[in-house]
């Protein structure tokens, strides 16, 4: 079995200069779920990595008490209320991206929104499974939607979720878990590794500077605003898996610790460099 590195070949083709006849609409609508009242950072900090990376029109989904800091934070995000059935069908509906699970929690709450978005969402869509929605799904052996999944777990959400332990891990078993699952699996770690049907993928990047809460709430937002503009999917979570890695790890050539939030700043310029032809610095 051969793994493969993410190269920057990957990121060219998949980062694009934008068509001058283009407008929001052009680069998707990505609709975030998550953040509980304990968990609110989470959903701020993914709802920014996605708006930073570009995606066209951004709606976060979470409880109310995070309303008024996410609209603070990031006043690009339209922000409702993820108890309210009516509106989260029709913005999961309207999606073209969706990302559930940062810091969304376990309670029952967590799992009727998790329950009726897996209930809404449509084949065509991108649909990322962070966090606790990741729990969730292990937890209640909840069955999956028939849509494009992306999954995101570090090694103990992949334990709960494919039932192999950490040092069982290894790229035979997890292909065969994935093989089962459907999807994408992005598994979080040092030197993340991204299985797609026969293929394993390896991220060359990551510090353990980045080891700190909110890197990979950041990381969904990232896959949610890649895959609601750039049509391929696979090359979409590929570019943002290593994009990410990529920023901190130059950040943490004058810094102990990478804050997930600083990560988010950059990626426009990264991006930038990435649709630039080779031979063109800024
Ligand atoms: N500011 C916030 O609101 C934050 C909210 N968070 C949310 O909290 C919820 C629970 O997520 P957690 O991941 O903290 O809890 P978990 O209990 O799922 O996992 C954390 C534990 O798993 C173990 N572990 C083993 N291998 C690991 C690996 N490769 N990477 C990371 N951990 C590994 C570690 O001991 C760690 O303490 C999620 O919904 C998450 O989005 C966290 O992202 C932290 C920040
Ligand atoms: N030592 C490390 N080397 C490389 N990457 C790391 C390291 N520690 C953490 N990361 C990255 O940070 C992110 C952590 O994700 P996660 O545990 O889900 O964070 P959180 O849920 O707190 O946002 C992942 O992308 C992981 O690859
Ligand atoms: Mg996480």
């Amino acid at each position: 079995m051969s793994i493969q590195p993410i190269t920057e070949t990957i990121l060219r083709q998949t980062i694009q200069p934008r068509p001058e006849n283009s407008h929001k609409g052009t680069y998707g609508r990505l609709t975030l779920v998550g953040g509980n009242a304990q968990f609110g950072g989470a959903i701020i900090m993914a709802t920014t990595a996605g708006i930073y990376s570009g995606a066209g029109l951004t709606t976060t989904l979470t409880d109310p008490v995070n309303i008024t800091a996410l609209h603070a934070r990031m006043p690009e995000a339209m922000v409702t209320d993820f108890h309210d059935e009516t509106t989260l069908t029709e913005l999961i509906s309207s999606a073209n991206s969706i990302v559930i699970g940062p810091g969304l929690g376990s309670d029952e709450a967590g799992l009727t929104a998790l329950r009726r978005v897996f209930a809404t969402v449509q084949p065509q869509q991108s649909l990322t499974i962070d966090g606790s929605a990741i729990d969730l799904v292990a937890k209640h052996d909840l069955p999956l939607p028939n849509a494009k999944l992306v999954f995101t777990p570090h090694e103990m959400e992949w334990q709960r979720l494919s039932g192999i332990t950490i040092k069982d891990q290894t790229p035979d078993n997890n292909q065969q878990a994935v093989a089962k699952l459907g999807g994408i699996v992005v598994l979080k770690k040092h030197h993340t590794q991204v299985y797609a049907g026969q293929q394993i993928f390896e991220n060359p990047g990551g510090t353990p500077a980045m080891a700190t809460g909110g890197m990979g709430d950041t990381l969904a937002g990232m896959v949610g605003g890649f895959t609601a503009q750039f049509a391929d999917q696979l090359n979409a979570v590929l570019s943002a898996v290593y994009i990410h890695s990529q920023i901190a790890d130059d950040l943490a050539h004058n810094a102990y610790v990478v804050l997930p939030t600083q990560i988010s700043e950059e990626i426009p310029w990264y991006m930038k460099q990435y649709s630039l032809p080779q031979s063109t610095k800024i």
